[in-house]
């Protein structure tokens, strides 16, 4: 025992001399290239390949990083075995409804993929110094280090990793983790998000959704044939995105509408408030931050910015923030770079900046199409226009059934004909029609009762306005014949303007 002891001592003995030694006779540069050089002669004589993942590159979060970390979540808690120690550690996201199972420091796992073996380990090395950076860094480096053979790399791992994506996509949709995000100016979230999320959880459905069933059905298979047609837009070169423009009074269920497209894909919204964007780059790089299968969605967009008649804005100077052409005009747009445009807004929906990512819907709403510039409107921009109409009968018939659990045997024949007799010339929004239904919701008969009166008096006060409207044209027409008689009269006897003259008169 002794001799061992003395024996450990002089080896160390040795390597410290050694060591000192080294660094003082070669300088640390010469050192530096020493030790690469041996890597070098290690890389060449090894049979592997090591790739490294980071956690965060330069300073935006690495998504592949966090797809492997999923993906390595559910292949650790399906394996435990295939791990190099019985130790796992457990997270649950701040968003998250699920549980994730994650490697610790230095912990290997071995994964199998067309018959070849993986080895995966995580390493977690401290930061040393806090490089500048506009926002705080972890201080720990991340980061997945992935060991292929090298025999097997040219044909495993551009599939393996795509694969990853594939199930990590798979298992946050099971997890039914999604998310809400919003911008507000100049705000980051702790990884340096320019979008602040939520979780998101709107019940809305299209089955709750009461609108004419017919065109329900074309948008949920329009967004079906959507989700499901990456090989369609790749044979066309197009770019795997989608427009809808929902338009209507408010009320008619437009944001029900987005929520109900959301829960249908299982898709994050990205609420983006225009308002709170200031430039065009700003704009581009909230775009950039956006995931696939998301839904961009840019509500109220006639009150957002002003986005009509560029031509007469052209020449306006001063618009405030959001003008379209604020100060002095750039070549593109006649505006400048200290606002979003209307070119910018273009450019984020279907320029080239749109393709970044895939399979993203843009959803913009109004309440007033007509305020809206063609150029937004016209064929290929928005691919879908929905109007969300006034309640019609077949929709009442679905709030019906949400807000009263009733069918239409329930209701009775009767009830159902004066409903239907009212309904479309009551012109009242689903939002009004809910707001009777929901405060009689524990007496159907009262519900039904007082529905049936409100969507009379109505459509009678609508009638009654119909009316007035029409006497009032009818009387206008008479008016106008009035004065062409009495014009071509006059001009018979002397004059157009001794005709005008006699019709003031004669009105009075
Ligand atoms: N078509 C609809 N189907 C089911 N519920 C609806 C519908 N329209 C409105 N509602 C009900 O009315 C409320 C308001 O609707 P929603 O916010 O979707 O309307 P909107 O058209 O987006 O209104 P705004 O233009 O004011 O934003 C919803 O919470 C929902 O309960």
């Amino acid at each position: 025992m002794k001799e061992l002891w003395t024996s450990m001592a002089s080896l160390m003995a040795v390597w410290a001399f050694s060591r000192t030694f080294l660094t003082t006779v070669f300088p640390p540069e010469l050192l530096f290239a020493f030790t690469k050089l041996f890597q070098r002669l290690f890389n060449c004589f090894s049979s592997y390949c090591y790739y490294d993942i980071t956690e965060i590159e330069g300073v935006n979060t690495n998504e592949l990083y966090t797809a492997v970390q999923l993906y390595l979540s559910a292949t650790a808690a399906s394996s435990c075995s295939a791990t190099s120690s019985n130790r796992l550690s457990l997270t649950r996201g701040l968003n998250s409804s699920a549980i994730t199972f994650a490697l610790s420091h230095s912990d290997r796992l071995i994964d199998e993929f067309n018959g070849v073996s993986v080895v995966w380990e995580h390493i977690v090395i401290p930061r040393q110094s806090q490089t500048f950076s506009w926002r705080p860094l972890p201080e720990e480096k991340r980061g997945f280090t992935l060991r292929i053979n090298k025999r097997d790399k040219p044909y495993i791992l551009e599939p393996y990793l795509e694969f990853i994506n594939i199930k990590a996509n798979e298992i946050r949709r099971k997890n039914e983790d999604r998310l809400l995000h919003t911008n507000s100016r100049g705000s980051l979230d702790s990884r340096g998000h320019p979008w602040e999320s939520v979780p998101f959880k709107h019940p809305s459905t299209f089955d709750t959704l009461a609108m004419d069933p017919v065109k329900k059905a074309e948008i949920m298979s329009d967004l079906r044939d959507f989700a499901d047609g990456q090989a369609f837009y790749t044979r066309t070169g197009r770019a795997w995105k989608r427009g809808y423009l929902l338009y209507g009074p408010p009320g008619t269920g437009k944001s029900s509408m987005i929520a109900a497209m959301a829960n249908f894909l299982k898709y994050d919204i990205y609420d983006l408030e225009l308002t709170e964007v200031q430039t065009n780059l700003e704009l581009r790089k909230l775009l950039m931050k956006t995931s696939s299968k998301s839904i961009i969605v840019i509500e109220d967009i006639d009150c957002s910015l002003n986005l009509t008649n560029r031509k007469e804005n052209a020449g306006a100077g001063d618009r405030g923030s959001f003008g379209l052409f604020d100060g002095a005009p750039d070549v593109e747009t006649g505006g400048n770079n200290n606002s979003v445009t209307l070119s910018g807004l273009l450019n984020f929906t279907d320029g080239l900046w749109s393709c970044c990512g895939s399979e993203r819907i843009f959803v913009f709403t109004t309440n007033h199409i007509e305020k809206l510039d063609p150029a937004l409107l016209r064929s290929g921009r928005m691919d879908m226009h929905v109007f969300m109409s006034y309640c019609n009968f077949p929709s009442l018939k679905i709030l019906l059934k949400n807000y009263l659990g009733c069918t239409p045997e329930d209701v009775g024949t009767e009830m159902l004909r004066r409903l239907e007799e009212v309904t479309c010339a009551a012109e009242m929004t689903p939002a009004d029609v809910s707001e009777v239904l929901i405060k009689n919701r524990r007496d159907k008969d009262k519900a039904l009762r007082e529905l049936v009166e409100v969507l009379s008096i109505r459509a009678e006060k609508n009638r009654n306005g119909l009316r007035r409207i029409e006497a009032e044209e009818v009387a206008e027409e008479e008016e106008k014949r009035e004065v062409e008689s009495l014009k071509e009269g006059g001009a018979a006897a002397g004059g157009g303007h001794l005709a005008e003259e006699t019709w003031k008169t004669t009105r009075g």
